[in-house]
């Protein structure tokens, strides 16, 4: 369960908010001043604290200040009225998560809460592969296959090094983690880590979210705006599905990586940072540079270092260990007596092809987990979509048997082949055409339009064929009573 901290001296707004945010996922600890909200942040370890920068015994910067030295990564959303706005911004300025203009919306710092949760767990909480510790707080990246090891050996390369970093794979094959690891294993690990995800948020604001923005620059901004580069200088800016940037925010982007400088929206000031950027897509950038859509010059900035993902469907032996990994951790959330899987239910875990990759496996289990009743994953409570390729494979054993029945014709091209004769490509598919071509005709009693139509050829080489391999096609009229 996550903790959050709300240090406020207006009784009432603390009791709203507690009875408001307060849930299974989150439990809120109050302070009505700063020294008691300063020993809460010794005491409790919160991931994440609401700080109103207008307190009876201490001044907001000062405490913010405090709650630094005590845990620089731990995020810190500011409440502020008009009147007080500059200790805002300049808390900000000095990597405070976010600022907020009382009275605040409640959807908004939800949303603000839960993006400060998550990057306070990216943060504190390290990212290891190998061996797993249940005990600990550390998330572990599961899988022993070729191609897990190739990419846990990238990251011990890219880590060290100070250089952009960019992760590919597609949607759920864990990038997200493997950022994380790099951050975690790099010589800023102690620096601010902060994430933004270029998908999630519009194009227009994704600038400001970026770089900040002075009061006035567009319809809407009444206050000045610190951006994350700014606020996690000397840090790690993880940008995820980079491919969705527009073009003018990826000229910016361009710019950063080139000399480290950019100005807030509306401002002249040139600003420099010292930021390593670490980016992810799950789309084709070689393909979207090809087609234009994507800078050539940032997608080489973005590229000096690059991770490739495998899907799940490309690392099936990985299956066993992450189903185990999902049965232990999803446990944590769900009331279960499970312990294991059945082996026909594993092997239809192994037949399904993954499309939405491990994340896809994470929900199938947890659905699992509710589903069961005894100690073992069945088939039968595997959902139906795990399931549909088990016919297809059913589908392609009938082929395969088929195909069983047509080793003769192999043999046949065997014999050809060894007796030296020529024109074999001929010879062997009048062999399958005297066969194929009758059974379709006789099947539809002659005629050539549906034959040709089930044969999925033309009407005209149907014929000629006929003609070709003198077949005579008995023609079947049929009567009123039939
Ligand atoms: N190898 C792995 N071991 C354990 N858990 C994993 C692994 N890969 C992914 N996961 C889990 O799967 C989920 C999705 O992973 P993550 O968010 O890192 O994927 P992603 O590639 O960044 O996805 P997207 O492109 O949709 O953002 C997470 O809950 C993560 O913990």
């Amino acid at each position: 369960m996550a903790r959050l901290l709300i240090i406020d001296d207006e009784p009432n707004l603390l009791y709203s908010l507690q009875k408001t945010l307060q849930s299974e996922e989150l439990e809120i600890i109050t302070a009505e001043t700063g020294c008691a909200g300063i020993d809460l942040v010794k005491e409790f370890q919160p991931d994440a604290v609401i700080l109103d920068v207008r307190l009876p015994d201490m001044s907001g910067l000062d405490v913010f200040n405090e709650i630094r030295g005590i845990d620089t990564k731990l995020p810190v959303i500011i409440f502020t009225a008009h009147s007080t706005t500059e200790t805002a911004i300049e808390a900000t300025k000095r990597g405070a998560y976010e600022y907020l203009l009382k009275p605040v919306q409640f959807d908004q710092l939800q949303d603000i809460i839960n993006r400060a949760i998550k990057i306070s767990r990216m943060s504190h909480f390290p990212t290891t592969f190998g061996e797993v510790d249940y005990d600990s707080t550390t998330d572990t990246i599961i899988g022993r296959s070729p191609a897990m090891q190739k990419v846990y050996k990238a990251i011990g390369r890219a880590a060290p090094q100070d250089v952009a970093v960019l992760i590919q794979g597609e949607s759920g094959t864990g990038k997200e983690m493997v950022a994380k690891a790099i951050y975690h294993h790099s010589q800023r690990k102690d620096g601010p880590f902060m994430a933004i995800n270029c998908a999630s948020i519009p194009d227009s604001l994704l600038e400001s979210e970026l770089f900040g923005h002075e009061r006035g620059a567009y319809t809407g901004a009444d206050r000045q705006r610190i951006g994350k580069y700014e606020q996690v200088d000397g840090g790690t800016l993880f940008l995820d599905e980079i491919g969705d940037m527009s073009p003018s925010t990826q000229a910016k982007v361009l710019r950063l990586l080139q000399d480290g400088s950019f100005e807030r929206v509306g401002s002249n000031e040139t600003i420099r940072a010292d930021v390593r950027i670490i980016s992810a897509t799950n789309r084709d950038l070689d393909e979207m540079v090809e087609s234009g859509e994507f800078r050539q010059d940032l997608y080489y900035r973005l590229n000096v270092f690059s991770i490739e993902l495998p899907p799940l469907r490309k690392r099936i032996e990985d299956i066993p260990a992450l189903v185990e990994h999902f049965i232990k951790t999803a446990g944590n959330h769900v009331v279960n007596s499970v312990r294991g899987i059945s082996d026909d239910a594993l092997a239809a875990l192994i037949q399904h092809d993954w499309p939405g990759n491990v994340r896809e496996l994470q929900s199938v289990i947890k659905h699992c987990l509710i589903q069961t009743v005894g100690e073992l994953i069945t088939r039968e409570s595997l959902p139906s979509s795990c399931l549909n390729n088990l016919v297809n494979e059913a589908e392609k054993a009938n082929s395969e048997l088929t195909s069983k029945s047509l080793s003769e014709i192999h043999q046949h091209v065997e014999e050809l082949l060894s007796s030296g004769e020529e024109d074999l490509h001929r010879k062997v598919h009048a062999g399958i055409d005297r066969i194929l071509l009758p059974s379709v005709l006789n099947y539809v009693d002659g005629s050539q339009v549906q034959a040709a139509q089930i044969l999925g050829i033309a009407r005209s080489t149907l014929r000629s064929r006929i003609e070709d391999l003198g077949i005579s096609i008995e023609k079947r009229i049929r009567t009123e009573e039939e």
